[in-house]
């Protein structure tokens, strides 16, 4: 499988997670759009956001989609992502997207455990379980827009990864 693969879904859902150990089961390279996007800003998304606000944001994260991919990789991307029509359909051209679904309760617990701030600014001001269940109605039908395969994501990361493998099998047999 050559074609690259894009991990699409909510804050918390397990993209960077599932992301890097799909990437060791496939001997595939791994990048995630958020990291790569901090190390080449020289700042945190939340530096960003706070000088130059969330449009800017997004527009560093379109420019970050279409600079990471390549042959053979597993794209990590942002929560966000999904938003512009021009990343989905970017994604969608170019390789194979993977929505990574779970429900509130599972996100709100992951994310409440591990909030790093640096990297997730409040998107509504709101208290995360508020801000989560309103940011995943807003979105859940973009993220099955743009998504070739919907996958379970509130198994474990082992778990979830062997349901992307056969997915994926299974999309190549037929
Ligand atoms: N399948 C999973 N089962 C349990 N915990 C998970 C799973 N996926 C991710 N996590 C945990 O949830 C938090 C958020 O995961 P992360 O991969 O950063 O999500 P995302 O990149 O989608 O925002 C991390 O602390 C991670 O260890
Ligand atoms: O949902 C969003 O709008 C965002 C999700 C974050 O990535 P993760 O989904 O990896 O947390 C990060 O890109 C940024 O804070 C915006
Ligand atoms: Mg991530």
């Amino acid at each position: 499988m050559t074609q690259p693969i894009f991990l699409v879904g909510p804050r918390g859902c397990g993209k960077t997670t599932v992301g890097l150990e799909l990437a060791r089961v496939c001997e595939s390279q791994f990048v995630d759009t958020d990291h790569w996007l901090q190390t080449h800003a020289g700042q945190s998304i939340a530096e960003i956001v706070e000088k130059e606000g969330w449009e800017s944001f997004r527009t560093r994260e379109s420019e970050t989609l279409e600079a990471v991919t390549a042959p053979s990789t597993i794209v990590a991307t942002g929560g966000g992502i999904i938003l512009a029509e021009r990343n989905r359909q970017f994604m969608r051209e170019k390789g194979i997207v993977i929505y990574l679904c779970a429900p509130v309760s599972t996100l709100v617990e992951r994310l409440e455990a591990f909030p790093e701030e640096g990297q997730r600014p409040t998107l509504t001001g709101k208290p995360i379980s508020e801000e989560v269940s309103e940011i995943l109605a807003e979105r859940d039908a973009l993220y099955r827009e743009a998504a070739h395969h919907v996958i379970d994501a509130s198994l474990s990361p082992e778990e979830v990864v062997n349901q992307i493998v056969t997915a994926l099998r299974l999309a190549c047999a037929s």
